[in-house]
């Protein structure tokens, strides 16, 4: 049997300082399957970044244990497979002195190294994600002088020119307009379609409901995991204990965004 793509065994983490203790996450157990497209929704504050951080092995370890494709991540070296794009990519942009196509590009040397020389193989690879993120007009432009949607665009692009197997995507469409969001999640099925598996951290249920095929609910606790379907028939009772305050479901149109 194929191995799980992730697998998290019994997962805990604190944040310590001097000053105080706070429980992050409790207890996680999950399998996330090759081709799945799992949401992570929960309320603010709820551990969602903290796992994506575990996984990406940006955090180390405290309690349990993460696998990748049957690997222990303390082992895991491909990580030119594992593509990441996080909410706050928008920032890291502001005055940085690179055109887009730099930016894309720099997303090969996780599996160039850093000192190769771009082949043709690449900008063919460049110009295929500029294409599927429909920003072929901004490869000549400065980084710096695009508004907050274009830049997320670009490093959705970056995440995406090693081909990567594994999506790891927190809040992408922060900052992006409704058209721009249709266009993400139709790039994102399409990724699916050819089995690559995405994990998505995102407050738009809406979004949820109408895309994911699975959904894990957190709030320091693993909740829910199961499919968009069983999810769906919570009923607004429980979703409302999971958060912690009144809040119904509704399939949208990308129009509208809710849950916060
Ligand atoms: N560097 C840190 N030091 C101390 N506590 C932290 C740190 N980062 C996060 N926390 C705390 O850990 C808990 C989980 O935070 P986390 O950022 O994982 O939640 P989240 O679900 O991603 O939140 P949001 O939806 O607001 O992005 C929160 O109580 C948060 O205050």
């Amino acid at each position: 049997m194929e191995h799980p793509i992730f697998e998290l065994k019994n997962i805990s983490y604190e944040y310590k300082d001097k000053m105080e203790t706070t429980q992050a996450l409790k207890d996680i157990n999950l399998k996330v399957h090759k081709g799945d497209f799992v949401a992570l929704v929960g309320p603010n504050g709820s551990g969602k970044t903290t796992l994506i951080k575990l996984i990406l092995g940006v955090l180390k370890l405290q309690t349990g244990e993460i696998y990748i494709n049957g690997k222990s991540l303390r082992h895991f070296q491909a990580w030119q497979e594992v593509g990441y794009v996080s909410q706050k990519s928008n920032s890291f942009a502001k005055g940085f002195p690179a055109t887009v196509s730099e930016v894309i590009l720099s997303g090969l040397t996780k599996s160039k190294g850093l000192f190769n020389r771009f082949k043709k193989a690449d900008y063919d690879k460049l110009d295929e994600v500029l294409a599927l993120l429909n920003i072929v007009e901004l490869k000549n432009k400065n980084i710096s002088q695009l508004s907050g949607g274009q830049t997320q665009r670009v490093f959705i692009a970056r995440a995406l020119i090693n081909r990567p197997s594994i999506l790891v995507l927190d809040e992408p469409t922060v900052g992006i307009d409704a058209k721009h969001v249709k266009e993400f999640y139709d790039v994102l099925l399409r990724l699916k379609e050819q089995a690559v598996t995405i994990l998505l951290v995102t407050h738009d249920i809406g979004v949820v409901v109408d895309h994911a095929n699975e959904v894990a609910c957190l709030n320091e606790h693993l909740h829910f995991h199961g499919s968009n379907h069983e999810f769906k028939n919570l009923g607004e009772a429980e979703l409302s204990k999971i958060y912690g305050f009144p809040l119904q479901l509704v399939s949208h149109d990308h129009e509208r965004s809710c849950c916060e």
